[in-house]
């Protein structure tokens, strides 16, 4: 294959599993190690098992506790947070507020979320100079959720080196532009449903919009879109998170690491799921790297910039921003990608 071929995945039937111990080594032979076993997988698959990933357990069972007090309350207490009253892309998400992932309007995804931004400069820097994440009353929902956040995001530095080793570019490539990212991470509460039928949807099919996505699910029910096209399940691994490549480094790698399709589908049990969508620095112009693009070809991955790929995603899916873009508050950037423009189904398509 030439360096140039888009890559297809394979026709996986289970995740593999990669440790990155060695990625916290002080030896770049070693850290090239673990970058190529990240790359073997996801060329593979673009979705993977992580090990070694020195999170401690308290801030995972801390996370997981105050998430699940907080999605006990009624629902009039959880509106008091609801995200349309934030400047900054935060707060409660109630069911059938988003309306991309489930095609049925009728039906939306049996799900709720608590979604987390950085202060200023967040998604909305566009529009909001100034703006600070809404936090619900219980101090130690913002003490175990922030300390979670935080984490996370040092994770994603490293992960972006690795990815950046994986892909033979200089180790900094990404994260000289991760210095205020707009990352998001959500807190997903999926409805028990014991009579749940395989065709009920906790979220339709999609790719994330961001680089990578560093996600911890609590029970099964996620589905990946292998490379022929079949949905595989994603039992959970303990003390694994789940990566998958998002639209960014599809676009970055001009096609090279391929966003994954996916999709949580008959959820039974009751569900919470952790992802932390990892993005760079707003106005961080995402292009495809030149290394990856042949000098006769015309890219089809037009440049874009990373907070209003991520913005224009997010105008187009919530419905309060719907509403706000109708009344001229907010408008979608220049450019703006529709829905569903990365990952397997638009390559084939396109
Ligand atoms: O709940 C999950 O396992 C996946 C969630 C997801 O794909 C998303 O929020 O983008
Ligand atoms: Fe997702």
């Amino acid at each position: 294959m030439s360096v140039f071929e888009k890559t297809v995945h394979k026709a996986f039937t289970e995740l593999p599993i990669v440790d990155i111990s060695l990625l916290f080594s002080d030896d770049l032979n070693k850290r090239e190690i673990a970058a190529s076993s990240l790359d073997k997988a996801v060329r593979e698959t673009g979705f993977l098992y992580l090990k070694g990933h020195q999170i401690a357990p308290s801030l995972i069972n801390d996370l997981k506790e105050v998430v699940k007090e907080y999605f006990k309350q009624d629902q009039n207490s959880k509106m008091k947070n609801y995200i349309g009253l934030s400047k900054n892309h935060s707060g409660y998400v109630p069911r059938g507020e988003e309306g991309f992932y489930s095609t049925d309007s009728q039906k939306p995804d049996l799900k709720e979320a608590y979604d987390i931004g950085p202060d200023s400069p967040s998604l909305m820097a566009r529009f909001e100079k100034e703006a600070f994440t809404q936090w619900p009353k219980d101090g130690a929902f913002k003490k175990s959720v922030s300390a979670y956040y935080n984490a996370m995001l040092e994770l994603s530095r490293v992960l972006f080196q690795g990815f950046a080793l994986a892909l033979k570019l200089p180790e900094n490539t990404f994260t000289q532009y991760l210095t205020t990212p707009p990352s998001q991470l959500r807190l997903i509460h999926y409805f028990d449903n014991p009579e749940a039928e395989e065709s009920d949807s906790g979220i339709g099919a999609h790719t994330d919009y961001e680089f990578f996505t560093i996600l911890l699910p609590t029970a099964p029910g996620l589905q990946v879109l292998n490379g022929a096209n079949e949905w595989i399940n994603v039992p959970l691994v303990e003390d694994c998170f789940v990566i998958n490549i998002g639209d960014m480094m599809e676009q970055v790698s001009n096609g090279q690491y391929v966003a994954t399709s996916h999709r949580v589908r008959q959820v039974k049990e009751e569900r919470y799921s952790f992802p932390f969508f990892s993005s760079l620095d707003y106005e961080t112009v995402v292009a495809p790297i030149s290394k990856f693009v042949d000098k006769q070809e015309v890219s089809s991955y037009e440049p874009i910039i990373c907070g209003d790929h991520l913005l224009a995603q997010t105008i187009q899916t919530f419905s309060y921003l719907k509403e706000k873009s109708a009344r001229g508050e907010v408008n979608l950037p220049e450019n703006s990608r529709s829905l569903l423009s990365f990952g397997q189904a638009a390559i084939k398509e396109g």
